[in-house]
């Protein structure tokens, strides 16, 4: 089926209480009897988040939002050793204005809807997540990561030569605190699920086949509490941070299109992206 958005959606019953529905790089999996979803991305070969990914993550998201059998979504990678590589940096590189605003929007909207939802989200962390990736997994309620020193969380945009933006730099600050997100954000810093536990970038490492399972027994935990008034206390703490991208919406449109323009920016972009391929060559 074609949703509103014009995104391609199919949709499949896998048993009484299982519901499933798949675009080209997001799947869920809805289990109406636990009342929580499983949201995989799926974008090889690194889950870089282009326009599309982000389209269809908002529609997957307001689609359960408006569930009411779902009170909970546990996000994370259908990619072994991938959580997300963080924004298509292809989408920021040798493109137009228009488009650059219409990515950013894109995820601007994504942000507020998953940063903004009312159900339970857990980010169960199974590979790498540098910059965007570490958006996604921060913006949740709790982040589980699966042990392993090769893996790495952070926002380290600039060793690209580019600033994580203010709403980047907000939620980051909530959650690690302001000396350690300032410190993090200039260096741009990339953790090891160790080191990122120490400084409670995540809230617990476990083995990597237990990630899925761990966050299931989390979410029946945040499940004993009536959702009214977890949700009232999720609204209350969230909503200075999401009213502030809100109000200035435009203007951060505006501000990295204008950033992301210059040639200085576009070279250094140029050069992360050539050696990311000679890396992998
Ligand atoms: C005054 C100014 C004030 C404010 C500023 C205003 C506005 C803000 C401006 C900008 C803000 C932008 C915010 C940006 C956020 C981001 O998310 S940027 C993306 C950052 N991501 C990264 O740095 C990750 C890069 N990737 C990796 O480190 C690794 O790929 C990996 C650890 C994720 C996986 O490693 P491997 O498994 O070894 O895979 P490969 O490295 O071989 O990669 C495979 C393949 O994928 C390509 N690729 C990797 N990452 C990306 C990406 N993010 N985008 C696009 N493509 C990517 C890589 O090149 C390989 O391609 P091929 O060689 O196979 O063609």
């Amino acid at each position: 089926t074609l949703s509103p958005y014009g995104v391609h959606q199919k949709h499949g019953q896998i048993s009484n209480q299982r519901r499933q529905f798949s675009n080209t790089y997001i799947s869920v999996e809805m289990d109406d009897a636990t009342g929580v979803a499983v949201m995989k991305m799926k974008r090889p070969p690194v889950n870089s988040l282009n326009l599309e990914l982000l389209t269809e993550f908002a529609i997957s998201l307001e689609k359960l939002e408006i569930d009411r059998g779902c009170r909970g979504v546990i996000l994370t990678s259908a990619i072994p050793k991938i959580f997300s590589a963080g924004l298509d940096i292809t989408e920021m590189c040798g493109k137009n204005a228009d488009h650059y605003g219409e990515f950013w929007r894109a995820l601007q909207e994504m942000w507020l809807k998953l940063y903004g939802s009312n159900m339970v989200t857990i980010a169960a962390i199974n590979g790498s997540s540098p910059a965007g990736g570490c958006l996604l997994a921060v913006s949740c309620d709790y982040r589980i990561m699966a042990d392993n020193k090769k893996y790495t969380i952070g926002l380290n945009e600039t060793q690209l030569g580019i600033v994580a933006p203010f709403w980047f730099k907000d939620i980051m600050t909530d959650t690690i605190g302001h000396r350690a997100t300032e410190r993090s954000l200039e260096l741009g810093m990339l953790y090891s699920p160790t080191d990122a536990l120490k400084i409670g970038l995540v809230d617990e490492v476990v083995a990597e086949d237990k990630v899925l399972s761990t966050a299931s027994a989390v979410m029946a935990q945040w499940f004993a509490v009536p959702d009214h008034a977890r949700q009232l206390t999720k609204s209350m703490m969230r909503k200075p941070n999401l009213d502030r991208l809100v109000t200035h919406r435009e203007a951060d449109i505006k501000n990295f299109v204008s950033f992301i323009s210059r040639d200085s920016i576009q070279k250094s972009l140029q050069i992360y992206m050539e050696m990311l391929k000679k890396k992998g060559s």
